[in-house]
């Protein structure tokens, strides 16, 4: 999955050695996510209080940069050669290119090195876990229950015939496989919060709740998938939810209505949203079309939740946006 999101941020020209040193350099941030969080609080302050911890995100950064800004630099090279060349079909569209191209137009400028570092930063870490999170209990409930796994192998076979790859343009004949995508989604949501909102002046909500300008406002992202009082047997894993409605297929956006929001919803819904349904749909329907997927003999699948990574991404992300912010102030001192 990394690797994926690597090759769509900086193009497909990387060798595995540059590929391993951005990981590197993400992972470090990532587990570092916790140990600075204190910074982003009162930071004039913290950073002074916390003088050798500030060093040390200064020291991470900058191996960020170094990393990240060489393959920014490199790919602004390649698109300027681009443009002077003219077999132009090979050229594959990366993220950055179109982060080069971004003109803000309020503020009449184009984005700095360092915004388009954090911008990559946040692309890899929000895709990563959260993907990968997902993938793994989405097959491990096929291999809880082998019945599910079966039907998603017949549909694929009425698919694809004796094809050895299910193709992209192939999953949208697959309204079983989708089904139990939305499921695993519902059952288990990655992050069991989005990131934290705020309201931007003073709201009543309901007549009731008053909720205080920049008060910070999450939501229970599990609990809405586990609601009893929506969902019928919610603990159950059952793909009839999301196979009665023949007329219009269930829109995870919350456009039509919210009854789970595993990637938010509205204007901050997760912008890759549509990439990982694309990849979980093409991921599942391709493990399962080459294998059996079963437990070893006389293991049990336990399906219990524990805390892991992906609430850490969530901090990560929000961190991210606190990283350019910081990296602000500590121009302006
Ligand atoms: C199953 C996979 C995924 C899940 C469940 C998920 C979920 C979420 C959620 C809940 C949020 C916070 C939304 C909010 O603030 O209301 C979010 C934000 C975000 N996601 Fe995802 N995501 C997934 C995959 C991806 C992928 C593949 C990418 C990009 C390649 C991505 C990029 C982002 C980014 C950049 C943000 C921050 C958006 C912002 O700052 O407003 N996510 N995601």
């Amino acid at each position: 999955m990394f690797c994926l999101l690597v090759l769509m941020c900086f193009g497909d020209k990387l060798d595995e050695s540059q590929i391993k040193k951005i990981e590197n350099v993400q992972r470090r941030l990532l587990l570092a996510v916790g140990k600075f969080n204190i910074l982003n609080f009162w930071p004039r302050l913290t950073k002074i209080i916390f003088f050798k911890k500030w060093i040390q995100f200064l020291q991470v950064r900058r191996d960020q940069e170094n990393v990240l800004v060489t393959l920014i630099r490199a790919r602004k090279k390649m698109k300027e050669e681009e443009s002077l060349s003219v077999n132009k079909e090979e050229y594959v569209l990366s993220y950055v290119d179109t982060l080069l191209d971004l003109q803000l137009h309020e503020e009449k400028r184009k984005l700095s090195e360092e915004e388009i570092v954090s911008l990559c930063s946040e692309f890899l870490s929000a895709g990563t876990e959260s993907t990968s999170t997902a993938l793994q209990w989405i097959m491990g409930n096929l291999v809880k229950h082998p019945h599910v796994q079966e039907k998603v192998y017949t549909e694929i076979r009425g698919v694809v015939g004796e094809n050895e790859e299910v193709k992209n343009e192939e999953l949208q004949e697959m309204p079983y496989l989708k089904a139990v995508i939305l499921e695993g989604l519902r059952r288990h949501p990655p992050g069991h919060f989005v990131l934290p909102h705020a309201v931007t002046e003073d709201f009543v909500l309901d007549d009731k709740y008053v909720i205080p300008k920049d008060g910070s406002v999450n939501f229970m992202v599990a609990d809405m998938g586990w609601d009893p009082k929506v969902w019928e047997d919610p603990m159950a894993f059952k793909l009839e939810r999301f196979l009665n409605d023949h007329d219009q297929d269930f829109d995870i956006t919350g456009g039509r209505e919210i009854k789970m929001m595993p990637f938010g919803a509205g204007r901050r819904i997760c912008p890759g949203f549509g990439l990982a349904m694309l990849y979980l749909e093409y991921f599942v329907a391709n493990l399962v079309w080459n294998f059996e997927w079963k437990a070893m003999d006389g293991d049990e699948v336990d399906l219990t939740e524990k805390q892991e990574f992906t609430w850490l991404l969530q901090a990560a992300a929000a961190a991210n946006h606190a990283q350019i912010t910081l990296q602000l102030f500590g121009k302006k001192i």
